[in-house]
């Protein structure tokens, strides 16, 4: 699992009361780092893309003058510059240690979900197609690498409970990043929830300390474990998921060490393990040369280093371009980012990864696949299966093919 710090100071409650406690329309985030539960909302931000920490950082100013301790900004940011995000000061936020086994076991009990009628977006076939599209865009030399991403659409008969499905999620995994973030816009039907548990720490700061832990490059878990030696053996030595990774861990160390008086980056990637996938990681730990410019701020940092080639590609534009021309839909919050700030910069956020959208009856499960030369589109293909798994398991749905 890749590592994370901190959930501010002094947790005072119990991780699984929180986790019980929360209803749609609040924010959940839990990590090994300790629970946030943030309910109401004393301040929204609206700000443009790359503005963002900027008003955050006003907004929390503007908490504390009103005498609001130890304000926090929480929620969520989508994949393109100018996609939608949902970012609140709220008015009551309670804290706990990390989630852990066994927490959330009775509420993900409580409710049946599904049964599910899944369409896939695109099919299988076209998702294959682009992989091939893609590949030859590279070939071109046009761009290095493209993460393509496609979607599941599950419709139930009824309307689908979200704090089951994030107990659920939590229980799976409760070393993951695990999230449930209201993303309900002006003019929706049906409130809106991305519920999800991210293997990958974007970016934390805790004072002058900085940690990003970028992944790329990945094989499913197996259920047999002499399967899963060999897989892990094979990624170390892939020479195909070596480069789709250094992509990532180079970007993300050059971002950081703009910002950063000394920053160690690992010269080699090591594997970490999800319930589903393994995942090639390099975990890059900085020293910030200013702590109080506030272009180091969490957030500014997360959207400085939004979006990495883990979710894009590069060149990031030529990346963003193709992902446009390739995919179907606008990929909305998937593939942002999910965290919290507080004001004095501190805080966490993560990619918006093994995921879903949930509105009313219907959830849409998304992921997505880094394609550089020497990509299989089958194996693409299997491998965004793979992942879907993380949330599928959660709703209780199989993909067919
Ligand atoms: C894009 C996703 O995952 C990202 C892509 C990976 C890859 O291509 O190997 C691995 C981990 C994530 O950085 C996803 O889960 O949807």
């Amino acid at each position: 699992m890749s590592s994370s710090v901190l959930a501010r100071p002094r947790p005072t409650h119990r991780a699984a009361d929180l986790l019980s406690a929360y209803l749609p329309g609040s924010f959940y985030y839990s990590s090994p780092g300790g629970t946030v539960l943030a309910d109401g909302v004393l301040r929204s931000v609206r700000a443009e893309s790359g503005r963002r920490a900027e008003a955050v950082a006003a907004e929390l100013a503007a908490a504390v003058a009103d005498g609001v301790v130890e304000p926090i900004v929480v929620g969520a940011l989508g994949f393109r510059p100018d996609s939608e995000s949902s970012l609140v000061v709220p008015a009551v936020v309670r804290r706990a240690s990390a989630p852990e086994s066994g927490d959330g076991a009775v509420l993900s009990r409580q409710d049946r979900l599904g049964p599910w009628d899944i369409t896939p977006r695109p099919e299988r076939e076209a998702y294959a197609a682009a992989v091939v599209r893609a590949l030859r865009r590279i070939e071109d030399g046009e761009l290095e690498k493209v993460v393509l991403a496609r979607s599941l659409e599950l419709t139930a008969d009824a309307p689908v409970p979200v704090p089951p499905l994030l107990a659920r999620v939590v229980q799976a995994n409760p070393a993951a990043h695990a999230f449930a973030v209201d993303i309900t816009a002006v003019g929706d039907a049906a409130p809106r929830t991305l519920v999800g548990a991210s293997p990958e720490l974007l970016v934390s700061r805790r004072g002058v300390t900085v940690v990003a832990n970028p992944l790329a490059g990945s094989r499913p878990r197996s259920t047999d474990e002499a399967e899963n030696r060999r897989r892990i053996a094979e990624l170390l030595s892939s020479d195909k998921d070596r480069r789709e990774h250094a992509h990532v861990a180079a970007q993300v160390a050059e971002v950081l060490g703009r910002f950063c008086g000394e920053l160690d980056v690992p010269s080699e990637p090591e594997v970490i393990g999800t319930p589903t996938m393994w995942h090639l990681s390099t975990r890059i730990t900085g020293t910030l040369a200013d702590p109080r410019d506030p272009a180091t701020s969490s957030l500014a940092l997360a959207e400085a280093l939004h979006p990495t080639p883990a979710v894009c590609g590069t060149p990031t534009a030529s990346a963003r371009d193709l992902i446009t021309e390739l995919e179907p839909d606008d990929r909305g919050y998937y593939a942002g980012l999910v965290g919290w700030t507080g004001a004095d910069g501190d805080g966490e956020w993560v990619v918006t990864i093994r995921c879903a959208e949930v509105c009313d009856r219907t959830v849409r499960v998304f992921a997505g696949a880094g394609i550089v030369e020497g990509s299989d589109p089958a194996a693409e293909l299997a491998e965004t299966s793979a992942k879907f798994r993380t949330l599928l398991g959660a709703l209780g749905a199989e993909e067919t093919s």
